[in-house]
Order: structure tokens, then sequence, then C-alpha cells
């Protein structure tokens, strides 16, 4: 059997007569970070929506941990163990960390929001909570209102949420964008050691994070996946070189 956590069969979706995922077959296995790169509307956010079941595909079909999840809604797939870093938007902006966590946790267990002061009482929560938060470097800020958070804690808050579900795979979209050199180079870190626990599927435009953290790379053109490889196989691809990477790869 292939050690593949997340498999992606024959993908197509259209937009009218745009086609945004075309044919696209590509897999996810353990213990590596997969990043999905391509110029701007090349369709990796609408692949990302279709795994996460935020669309659903034309055709084709999604199988995590060897179940068809095609079908499936996002909640389910969450519970399955299908991770994805929150857009900063879906943090509680007025919730401390620890809150916005716990938040995260009871997510998982399929709470409701009125229920939330008694949750913060709970003691296996809270330390899974904190647990996750210590991970992703945030221990000192645990009790410090979101909104006063830099981007860039911001961005490790996402991942501190998406790791009390303890997922068995993650689907990261520009993770790195708008963060500083600094943080990048901190994400970066946090992320090689993350693969770890479960693998990632990374799109990214920042290619000296994606070239230092990817075990393999695909490249999406026009919503087809033109070459997947390791990074030297796709640095050195003439048609990514031509579609894609330009002088990037020099
Ligand atoms: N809901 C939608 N309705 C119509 N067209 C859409 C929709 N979502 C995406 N598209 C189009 O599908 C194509 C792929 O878009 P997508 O956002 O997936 O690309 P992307 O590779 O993520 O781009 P970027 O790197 O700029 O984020 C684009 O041409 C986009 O305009």
């Amino acid at each position: 059997m292939s050690d593949a956590v997340l498999n992606i069969l024959n993908i197509s979706k259209s937009f009218g007569a745009l086609k945004a995922s075309d044919d696209v077959t590509l897999d996810v296995r353990a213990g590596e970070i997969h990043a999905l790169i391509g110029p701007n509307g090349a369709g990796k956010s609408t692949l990302i929506a279709q795994i996460a079941g935020k669309l659903k595909p034309d055709t084709g079909k999604i199988d995590l941990l060897g179940m068809d999840v095609t079908r499936m809604s996002i909640a389910e797939r969450a519970n399955l163990g299908l991770g994805r870093t929150f857009q900063i938007s879906e943090l509680a902006m007025a919730y401390t960390v620890l809150e916005n966590v716990m938040l995260g946790a009871l997510g998982k267990r399929g709470g409701a929001f009125r229920f939330f002061k008694p949750v913060m009482k709970d003691a296996e929560l809270r330390e899974r909570a904190e647990s996750a938060i210590e991970r992703v470097g945030l221990s000192q800020h645990m009790n410090k209102v979101t909104s006063e958070l830099s981007h860039g804690q911001r961005r490790q808050l996402e991942v501190a949420v998406a790791l009390t579900l303890e997922p068995k795979i993650f689907l990261m979209d520009e993770p790195m964008a708008g963060m500083g050199a600094e943080g990048s180079k901190m994400l970066t870190s946090f992320l090689d050691e993350l693969r770890g626990q479960a693998p990632i599927l990374l799109v990214e435009h920042d290619m000296d994070a994606v070239f230092a953290l990817a075990d393999r790379i695909s490249v999406l053109v026009y919503g087809k996946v033109i070459a997947t490889g390791s990074v030297d196989y796709i640095r050195n691809h003439d048609e990514v070189r031509r579609a894609y990477l330009g002088e990037e790869a020099a």
C-alpha cells in the first residue's frame, strides 16, 4: 500500500468556461512537505478549497487516509484529521490567544459558542490548548488579546488552533504571506519540524521557503499539474522555468 495520506485523483473544476482545476492528480505522503506552486490564478486556492470541502469538484475523487471524502462536509473532513490554517479573519480578535485555541478545540467536540465559559474550566481541553500554544512558541503571549499580536504571531496562532484538532495532514495556503524576513525564517523552521507530526500540503509564493522546505513540489499552470518532483528536479525543469520560475531558479 502506498504511504499517501491524501490522494487527489483526476480532479476537475470549472467556473463557466474557465477550467480552474484540469484533471489534477497528486498525493501527499507521510512525513513530507509537498509544495504547490504556480503563477497567480493557476488554481492553487481552488484546489485547496476542494480538498478542504469548501468547493465540490465537477469530477474526480479525493481520498483521505484511505477514505473517499469527496462528498463529505468541511467538518467531517476536519474530524477525520484534515487540518488547515485558518485565515486571520477567522480568529476572534477580541479574545485571548488561549481562548482562541480553546475555541478551536471546542469545535472538534462539536460544542457551541454559548458553552464557552464553562469550557474554559475544562482542564483536559485547557491542557491541550496550552501545549499547542507552547509548540508554536506563543506561551508568553497566552493571555494577550489576539488583536495585539503581530502579523507573524497571528500566523503562529492559526497553526496552534489547527494543532488542537490533532490533524493527520495540514493544508496551508500561503502561511508566509505578509511575514517579514525574521518571521518567515521562524515559520520555516517550525514547519520543518511540524512535518514529523503531520505531512503538509503547502501553497506558497515565497520560493526561498519552498526550496528550503519541500520534499516534493508540484507546479500548477492554468489548472494543470505540469510537473511534480524534488526541488532539484523542479528547479531544472525547462517547462517550469519558462512558465513560472524564470530567473528565480537561476
Ligand atoms: N468562485 C469563483 N468564480 C469564478 N472564477 C473563480 C472563482 N474562484 C476562482 N476563480 C478563477 O479561477 C482561477 C484560479 O483561481 P485561484 O484563486 O484558485 O488561483 P491561485 O493559483 O490560488 O491564485 P493566487 O496565487 O493569485 O492566489 C482564476 O482565474 C480565478 O479568477
